[in-house]
Protein backbone atom coordinates (compact mmCIF):
# COMPACT_ATOMS: atom_id res chain seq x y z
CA UNK A 1 0.00 0.00 0.00
CA UNK A 2 1.73 3.72 -0.69
CA UNK A 3 1.50 6.38 1.77
CA UNK A 4 -1.40 8.21 0.62
CA UNK A 5 -3.78 5.15 0.81
CA UNK A 6 -2.47 4.70 4.45
CA UNK A 7 -2.97 7.79 5.44
CA UNK A 8 -6.69 7.56 3.71
CA UNK A 9 -7.47 4.43 5.50
CA UNK A 10 -6.80 5.79 8.96
CA UNK A 11 -8.53 8.90 8.12
CA UNK A 12 -11.97 7.31 7.32
CA UNK A 13 -11.15 4.94 11.20
CA UNK A 14 -10.39 8.29 13.00
CA UNK A 15 -13.13 10.31 11.10
CA UNK A 16 -15.77 7.73 12.44
CA UNK A 17 -14.50 7.60 15.74
CA UNK A 18 -14.75 11.26 16.13
CA UNK A 19 -18.39 11.70 14.49
CA UNK A 20 -19.45 9.45 17.62
CA UNK A 21 -17.57 12.05 20.12
CA UNK A 22 -18.61 14.87 18.48
CA UNK A 23 -21.77 14.91 16.50
CA UNK A 24 -22.33 17.44 13.81
CA UNK A 25 -25.13 19.19 15.68
CA UNK A 26 -22.26 19.87 18.10
CA UNK A 27 -19.71 21.36 15.76
CA UNK A 28 -22.44 23.88 14.27
CA UNK A 29 -22.68 25.10 17.33
CA UNK A 30 -18.95 26.52 17.78
CA UNK A 31 -19.00 30.31 17.79
CA UNK A 32 -16.79 30.20 14.23
CA UNK A 33 -19.33 28.24 12.33
CA UNK A 34 -20.91 31.15 11.93
CA UNK A 35 -17.82 33.46 11.10
CA UNK A 36 -18.14 35.52 7.45
CA UNK A 37 -15.07 33.75 5.81
CA UNK A 38 -12.27 35.58 4.11
CA UNK A 39 -11.27 35.04 0.49
CA UNK A 40 -8.19 33.62 0.06
CA UNK A 41 -8.46 33.22 -3.74
CA UNK A 42 -9.16 37.42 -3.80
CA UNK A 43 -6.10 38.14 -1.66
CA UNK A 44 -4.17 36.07 -4.44
CA UNK A 45 -5.30 37.70 -7.56
CA UNK A 46 -4.61 40.97 -6.30
CA UNK A 47 -1.72 41.42 -3.97
CA UNK A 48 1.25 39.48 -5.49
CA UNK A 49 3.53 37.86 -4.00
CA UNK A 50 0.80 35.34 -2.49
CA UNK A 51 2.81 33.42 -0.69
CA UNK A 52 0.78 30.69 1.99
CA UNK A 53 3.05 29.83 4.55
CA UNK A 54 2.56 26.54 5.76
CA UNK A 55 2.18 25.50 10.03
CA UNK A 56 3.55 21.38 10.42
CA UNK A 57 5.69 20.17 13.05
CA UNK A 58 6.61 17.23 11.23
CA UNK A 59 6.08 15.21 7.37
CA UNK A 60 6.19 11.48 6.48
CA UNK A 61 9.50 12.52 5.02
CA UNK A 62 10.74 15.21 7.41
CA UNK A 63 10.02 13.14 11.05
CA UNK A 64 12.08 15.56 13.08
CA UNK A 65 10.87 19.05 10.79
CA UNK A 66 9.73 21.18 13.90
CA UNK A 67 8.13 18.99 17.01
CA UNK A 68 7.73 21.96 19.27
CA UNK A 69 6.91 24.83 17.08
CA UNK A 70 4.44 27.18 18.75
CA UNK A 71 1.13 27.46 16.41
CA UNK A 72 0.06 31.54 18.01
CA UNK A 73 3.75 32.66 17.75
CA UNK A 74 4.48 31.09 14.54
CA UNK A 75 1.10 32.09 12.60
CA UNK A 76 1.24 35.77 13.99
CA UNK A 77 5.19 36.42 12.75
CA UNK A 78 3.83 34.89 9.18
CA UNK A 79 1.04 37.67 9.33
CA UNK A 80 3.71 40.43 10.37
CA UNK A 81 5.51 38.85 7.39
CA UNK A 82 3.20 39.65 4.32
CA UNK A 83 1.67 36.07 4.24
CA UNK A 84 -1.41 35.93 1.74
CA UNK A 85 -2.61 33.19 4.10
CA UNK A 86 -1.38 30.25 6.37
CA UNK A 87 -2.18 25.96 5.88
CA UNK A 88 -2.26 24.93 9.22
CA UNK A 89 -1.84 21.16 9.26
CA UNK A 90 -4.59 19.54 11.35
CA UNK A 91 -3.87 15.94 10.75
CA UNK A 92 -1.93 14.45 13.70
CA UNK A 93 -0.91 10.78 13.15
CA UNK A 94 1.39 11.48 10.12
CA UNK A 95 1.53 15.46 10.64
CA UNK A 96 2.03 16.09 13.95
CA UNK A 97 -0.99 18.55 13.62
CA UNK A 98 -4.22 19.26 15.60
CA UNK A 99 -7.73 20.98 15.07
CA UNK A 100 -6.65 23.37 17.97
CA UNK A 101 -3.90 24.59 16.61
CA UNK A 102 -6.68 25.77 13.94
CA UNK A 103 -8.17 27.49 16.34
CA UNK A 104 -5.50 28.91 17.78
CA UNK A 105 -4.09 30.31 14.40
CA UNK A 106 -8.40 31.50 13.80
CA UNK A 107 -7.42 33.41 17.44
CA UNK A 108 -4.58 34.77 16.61
CA UNK A 109 -4.44 36.17 12.86
CA UNK A 110 -6.96 38.24 10.53
CA UNK A 111 -5.83 36.62 7.06
CA UNK A 112 -7.35 33.31 5.44
CA UNK A 113 -6.57 29.76 6.86
CA UNK A 114 -6.57 26.85 4.64
CA UNK A 115 -7.20 23.24 6.91
CA UNK A 116 -4.31 21.25 5.81
CA UNK A 117 -5.68 17.89 5.82
CA UNK A 118 -7.04 14.69 4.26
CA UNK A 119 -10.96 15.02 3.45
CA UNK A 120 -12.56 12.10 2.86
CA UNK A 121 -15.78 13.04 4.01
CA UNK A 122 -18.16 15.79 4.37
CA UNK A 123 -18.06 15.66 8.19
CA UNK A 124 -14.32 17.31 7.99
CA UNK A 125 -15.48 19.87 6.05
CA UNK A 126 -18.09 21.00 8.78
CA UNK A 127 -15.16 20.99 11.18
CA UNK A 128 -12.99 22.90 9.15
CA UNK A 129 -15.77 25.57 9.19
CA UNK A 130 -16.43 25.48 12.82
CA UNK A 131 -12.56 25.78 13.50
CA UNK A 132 -12.42 29.01 11.80
CA UNK A 133 -10.81 27.87 8.27
CA UNK A 134 -11.72 29.65 5.11
CA UNK A 135 -10.43 27.34 2.89
CA UNK A 136 -10.21 23.58 2.18
CA UNK A 137 -7.87 21.17 0.71
CA UNK A 138 -9.43 18.75 -1.88
CA UNK A 139 -6.77 16.14 -2.74
CA UNK A 140 -8.03 14.99 -6.37
CA UNK A 141 -5.43 11.56 -5.80
CA UNK A 142 -7.95 10.80 -3.01
CA UNK A 143 -11.56 11.36 -4.32
CA UNK A 144 -13.61 10.37 -7.01
CA UNK A 145 -15.15 13.33 -9.28
CA UNK A 146 -18.37 12.34 -7.67
CA UNK A 147 -17.00 13.13 -4.36
CA UNK A 148 -15.50 16.15 -5.73
CA UNK A 149 -18.34 17.48 -6.48
CA UNK A 150 -20.24 16.54 -3.34
CA UNK A 151 -17.49 18.16 -0.93
CA UNK A 152 -16.56 21.22 -3.24
CA UNK A 153 -20.31 22.24 -3.36
CA UNK A 154 -21.19 21.60 0.54
CA UNK A 155 -17.78 24.08 1.18
CA UNK A 156 -18.92 26.67 -0.60
CA UNK A 157 -22.62 26.65 0.89
CA UNK A 158 -20.61 27.17 4.24
CA UNK A 159 -18.85 30.03 2.44
CA UNK A 160 -15.85 28.31 2.51
CA UNK A 161 -13.21 28.33 -0.81
CA UNK A 162 -11.71 25.03 -2.09
CA UNK A 163 -8.11 24.44 -3.33
CA UNK A 164 -7.93 21.70 -5.37
CA UNK A 165 -4.63 19.43 -5.27
CA UNK A 166 -3.41 17.89 -8.53
CA UNK A 167 -0.17 16.11 -9.67
CA UNK A 168 -0.97 15.45 -13.26
CA UNK A 169 -3.03 15.87 -16.19
CA UNK A 170 -5.26 13.61 -15.85
CA UNK A 171 -6.19 14.48 -12.07
CA UNK A 172 -6.57 17.92 -13.41
CA UNK A 173 -8.87 16.70 -16.20
CA UNK A 174 -10.92 14.13 -14.57
CA UNK A 175 -11.46 16.67 -11.35
CA UNK A 176 -11.75 19.93 -12.71
CA UNK A 177 -15.41 21.66 -12.10
CA UNK A 178 -16.75 25.14 -11.48
CA UNK A 179 -17.08 24.80 -7.88
CA UNK A 180 -13.65 24.71 -7.02
CA UNK A 181 -11.95 28.15 -6.39
CA UNK A 182 -8.50 27.37 -6.76
CA UNK A 183 -6.02 25.20 -8.36
CA UNK A 184 -2.89 23.70 -6.33
CA UNK A 185 -0.28 21.55 -8.39
CA UNK A 186 1.95 19.56 -5.77
CA UNK A 187 5.29 19.50 -7.37
CA UNK A 188 5.48 16.32 -4.68
CA UNK A 189 4.40 13.20 -5.75
CA UNK A 190 2.88 12.31 -2.38
CA UNK A 191 3.13 8.49 -3.46
CA UNK A 192 6.75 8.69 -3.40
CA UNK A 193 7.75 12.09 -2.20
CA UNK A 194 9.86 12.76 -5.36
CA UNK A 195 9.44 16.48 -6.36
CA UNK A 196 9.85 18.31 -9.19
CA UNK A 197 8.90 22.57 -9.81
CA UNK A 198 8.51 21.37 -13.58
CA UNK A 199 5.35 20.16 -12.86
CA UNK A 200 3.59 23.00 -12.06
CA UNK A 201 5.72 24.65 -14.81
CA UNK A 202 3.89 22.37 -17.15
CA UNK A 203 0.84 22.04 -16.08
CA UNK A 204 0.14 25.90 -15.78
CA UNK A 205 -1.15 26.17 -19.43
CA UNK A 206 -3.38 23.27 -18.90
CA UNK A 207 -5.31 25.23 -16.19
CA UNK A 208 -8.12 27.54 -17.05
CA UNK A 209 -7.64 31.09 -16.14
CA UNK A 210 -10.74 31.39 -13.82
CA UNK A 211 -9.44 29.16 -11.21
CA UNK A 212 -6.64 30.82 -9.11
CA UNK A 213 -2.84 28.83 -9.93
CA UNK A 214 -1.16 27.23 -6.88
CA UNK A 215 2.42 25.75 -6.76
CA UNK A 216 3.06 23.74 -3.53
CA UNK A 217 5.92 22.00 -2.09
CA UNK A 218 9.96 22.27 -2.56
CA UNK A 219 9.72 26.07 -3.06
CA UNK A 220 13.18 27.20 -1.35
CA UNK A 221 14.54 30.41 -3.82
CA UNK A 222 12.64 33.22 -4.30
CA UNK A 223 13.88 32.76 -7.49
CA UNK A 224 11.68 30.17 -8.28
CA UNK A 225 8.76 32.84 -7.61
CA UNK A 226 10.05 34.56 -10.04
CA UNK A 227 9.63 31.91 -12.74
CA UNK A 228 6.64 30.19 -11.42
CA UNK A 229 4.76 34.01 -11.56
CA UNK A 230 5.92 33.75 -15.31
CA UNK A 231 3.79 30.47 -16.14
CA UNK A 232 1.08 32.16 -14.57
CA UNK A 233 1.09 31.25 -10.65
CA UNK A 234 -0.18 33.40 -8.20
CA UNK A 235 -0.03 31.31 -4.75
CA UNK A 236 2.90 29.66 -3.42
CA UNK A 237 2.68 27.55 -0.73
CA UNK A 238 5.45 26.97 1.33
CA UNK A 239 6.27 24.62 4.67
CA UNK A 240 9.47 22.71 5.20
CA UNK A 241 11.61 26.15 3.91
CA UNK A 242 10.60 27.72 6.94
CA UNK A 243 9.49 25.06 9.14
CA UNK A 244 13.04 23.78 9.65
CA UNK A 245 14.87 27.01 10.66
CA UNK A 246 14.75 27.73 14.41
CA UNK A 247 11.97 30.78 13.47
CA UNK A 248 10.02 30.25 10.84
CA UNK A 249 8.56 33.54 11.04
CA UNK A 250 11.67 35.51 10.85
CA UNK A 251 12.71 33.00 7.92
CA UNK A 252 9.11 33.64 5.82
CA UNK A 253 9.90 37.48 6.69
CA UNK A 254 13.34 37.08 4.87
CA UNK A 255 12.17 35.04 2.17
CA UNK A 256 8.92 37.75 1.03
CA UNK A 257 11.76 41.09 1.85
CA UNK A 258 14.30 39.36 -0.38
CA UNK A 259 11.01 38.79 -3.35
CA UNK A 260 10.14 42.61 -2.96
CA UNK A 261 13.71 44.03 -3.41
CA UNK A 262 13.82 41.50 -6.01
CA UNK A 263 17.19 40.58 -5.78
O1 LIG B 1 6.99 21.74 2.91
P1 LIG B 1 6.86 22.09 1.47
O2 LIG B 1 7.71 21.23 0.57
O3 LIG B 1 7.08 23.57 1.23
O4 LIG B 1 5.33 21.79 1.05
C1 LIG B 1 4.25 22.47 1.61
C2 LIG B 1 2.92 21.81 1.17
O5 LIG B 1 2.81 21.97 -0.21
C3 LIG B 1 2.88 20.33 1.56
O6 LIG B 1 2.95 20.25 2.95
C4 LIG B 1 1.63 19.61 1.07
C5 LIG B 1 1.09 19.73 -0.16
N1 LIG B 1 -0.01 18.96 -0.28
C6 LIG B 1 -0.22 18.33 0.87
C7 LIG B 1 -1.24 17.47 1.25
C8 LIG B 1 -1.24 16.99 2.52
C9 LIG B 1 -0.24 17.33 3.42
C10 LIG B 1 0.78 18.20 3.06
C11 LIG B 1 0.79 18.71 1.78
Amino acid sequence: MNILDRIATDKRLEVEEQKEMVPVEALQLLPHFKRKCISLAKRLRTSPPGIIAEFKRRSPSLPDLNPDADVAEITSEYEKAGAAGISVLTDELYFGGTADDLMLARETVNIPLLRKDFIIDEYQIIEAKAFGADVILLIAALLKPEEIRKFSVLARKLGLEVLLEVHNQEELERSIMPSIDMIGVNNRNLKTFEMDLNISKNLAEEIPSEFVKVSESGISETSSILELQKSGFQGFLIGGNFMKTKDPGNSAQKFMQELKSGR
